[in-house]
């Protein structure tokens, strides 16, 4: 099997990759184009793909192709148009849990990040401006007993409530498409509206793509609390950006936590120029067992279609 891997992987991904199939490495950081995805797709007999790679529909235009599987590295696969690969013959499929510890621990760094000004106070210290310990100083917002509003209580929103349950006495509300049943004492509300209302904290971690973009929007920002902070660790677009830095240059909302930005690397000079922001470079996964054990999910699925057995995690 034909197999392309789209960017640098863990070396125990690429020794695996370069093992076990006929690997052609891409050289890069950057995504593939939708041009080059199409090329891709005639060229290869499958193909592991990650962020930033976009698969849109305009890639699966023109089969059939070569490629039969695409093998996603992340959960994510807001990247690639599934509808269009599934038309086309392919089979998608995902990483889904290797990420969701990583991601949640992210969204805690961000709300204590966010509440206790640690990134303010940091700049504070580095710029030499720390004049010592005040009675008064650097006042934050202490979370015990704070309410965190989850939008989207999957794996990842279902980690973030344990967390802030078990481990920093908050309550937690949470809004999700349909009824889910969860194991963390948790409200789930009726409406994203009666969420946004409710929380001190929102936490953002619906998956992305074409049903929950701008999902929180001019309405949404406005239901918060001024005392509110987001955080985000889903996907850019499922917040509308302009949007929030208005309610946060406005004072409509007390902070934002983000690790996802709309257009990323793109972070917008407006957002970096607020101090009751902390501002991520998407760092959710970004440890090397948790990015290992992507990879191994990702060559998982890869062999098991290759040995014509069903795959481990499809999409
Ligand atoms: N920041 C990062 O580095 C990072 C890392 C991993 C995953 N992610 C993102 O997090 C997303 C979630 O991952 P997961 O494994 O928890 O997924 P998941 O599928 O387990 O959970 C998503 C939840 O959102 C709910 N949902 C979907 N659409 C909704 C809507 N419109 N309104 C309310 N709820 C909705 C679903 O019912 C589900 O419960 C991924 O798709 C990915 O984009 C980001
Ligand atoms: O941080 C990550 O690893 C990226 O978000 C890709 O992974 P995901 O698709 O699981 O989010």
């Amino acid at each position: 099997m034909r197999l392309l891997v789209t960017r640098r992987l863990p070396p125990a991904n690429m020794a695996f990759a370069a093992e076990r199939f006929d690997t052609v490495f891409r050289d890069g950081d950057r995504g593939l184009t939708p041009e080059e995805a199409g090329a891709a797709l005639r060229e290869y007999d499958a193909i592991l793909p990650t962020l930033g790679d976009r698969f849109a529909a305009s890639a699966f235009d023109g089969g059939p192709f070569r490629c039969r599987i695409l093998a996603n590295f992340g959960v994510g696969v807001n990247h690639i148009d599934v509808a269009a690969a599934k038309a086309a013959g392919l089979v998608v499929a995902n990483t889904p849990g290797a990420v969701t510890d990583a991601t949640a621990d992210i969204a805690m760094a961000l709300i204590l990040m966010t509440a206790r000004r640690l990134g303010e106070g940091e700049r504070m210290l580095r710029a030499g401006r720390w004049t010592g310990w005040e009675p008064t100083q650097m006042l934050g917002t202490h979370v015990t007993g704070l309410t965190v509003g989850i939008v989207g209580m999957g794996r990842i929103g279902q980690a973030v409530a344990r967390r802030c349950h078990f481990g920093f006495g908050m309550e937690v509300a949470y809004f999700n498409r349909s009824p889910k049943a969860v194991e963390v004492p948790a409200r789930q509300v009726g409406s994203l509206d009666e969420l946004m209302r409710l929380a001190d904290v929102v936490v953002v971690a619906v998956p992305g793509g074409a049903e929950t973009r701008g999902l929180i929007g001019v309405a949404e920002l406005a239901a918060m609390r001024p005392t509110g902070f987001l955080v985000n660790v889903a996907r850019g677009d499922v917040v509308v950006e302009d949007a929030l830095v208005a309610a946060l240059e406005a004072g409509r909302i007390a902070g934002a936590g983000l690790d996802v930005y709309a257009r990323e690397p793109e972070v917008p000079a407006r957002l970096r120029a607020l101090e009751n922001v902390v501002l991520l470079p998407h760092l959710g996964t970004a440890t090397l067992r948790v990015r290992e054990a992507m990879g191994r999910m990702a060559l998982d699925n890869l062999v098991a279609f290759a040995e014509g057995r069903a795959v481990p995690n499809p999409v």
